[in-house]
């Protein structure tokens, strides 16, 4: 059985610390992160706004993204040692990939290999806060927060909630040990829904069910922008 997880969400919601503690936590489980597909700093564009789009889809490479993603479809184990990662034999039939970064679900043909997407959310100020006193490869410029990074989430978040993409949303204002103890335990219920639902014909993988409220591996649908704790 295969598993891709998503962990999505804000800009220092959290994601890189859940998806660093997952990865230590699940047996056979490998990781793809978002950011190590973002194009060369030239080929950034400069918004009208005068500010590098750091945080539009289109400066990330998401087909190679999406090409690394297939590759471990295609063989977890081999993708698994390749990347250091040992698989353990008394397991060897389940394989999770996390995927993380902050528009994993922006990008079509990503969304829909997800078998759970979790994203994670906290509130203007404390994100403008936590980001002040992150260090980028680039750093942020003044005025980058509230002139681009701030409206470019909200953006990209109100078009997946307009497609009906189907996200489960985190506090991430809980403790880091919280969260963790929350995930895990859903993906470990999640593997254990799919394990019983799995059919015997070839599955690419334990599927998102649009519709499978109750089923292990469905989403909560997104719910409205305006209901969300972290509006401003
Ligand atoms: N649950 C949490 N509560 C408080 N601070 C957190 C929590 N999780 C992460 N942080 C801190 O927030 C910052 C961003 O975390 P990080 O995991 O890198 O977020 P992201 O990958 O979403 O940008 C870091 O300084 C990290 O230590
Ligand atoms: N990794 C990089 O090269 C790079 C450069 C400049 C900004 N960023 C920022 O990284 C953010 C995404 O990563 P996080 O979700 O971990 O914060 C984006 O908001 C973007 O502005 C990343
Ligand atoms: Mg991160």
């Amino acid at each position: 059985m295969k598993l891709i997880v998503g962990i999505g969400g804000v800009t220092n919601g959290g994601k890189t610390t859940l998806t660093d503690s997952l990865l230590r936590a699940l047996a056979n489980c490998c990781v793809i992160h978002q950011d190590d597909f973002y194009k060369p700093q030239d080929q950034i564009a400069v918004g009208e706004d005068g500010f590098k789009q750091w945080d539009v889809l289109e400066s990330l490479d998401m087909a190679a993204m999406l090409d690394t993603v297939q590759a471990w479809l295609s063989s977890p184990q081999k993708f698994a040692r390749a990347h250091g990662v040992g698989v353990q034999p008394e397991a060897s039939d389940t394989h999770i990939l996390l995927l993380e970064g902050f528009l994993l679900y922006s990008y079509k043909p990503l969304v829909d290999l997800h078998s759970r997407r979790y994203f994670l959310t906290i509130p203007y100020e404390e994100c403008k806060w936590r980001r002040s006193t992150r260090n980028y490869t680039v750093p942020d410029p003044p005025g980058l927060f509230d002139g681009h990074v701030w409206p470019m989430y909200w953006k990209y978040r109100q078009e997946m909630e307009a497609n009906g993409v189907e996200v489960v949303y985190l506090d991430g204002m809980k403790s880091r040990e919280e969260l963790f103890r929350e995930v895990l335990e859903d993906i470990q219920n999640s593997l254990l829904n799919c394990s019983q639902e799995e059919l015997p014909a070839p599955a690419p993988a334990c599927p998102a069910r649009p519709q499978g409220r109750g089923h292990g591996c469905g989403h909560r649908t997104a719910r409205p922008a305006a209901s969300q704790p972290d509006t401003v």
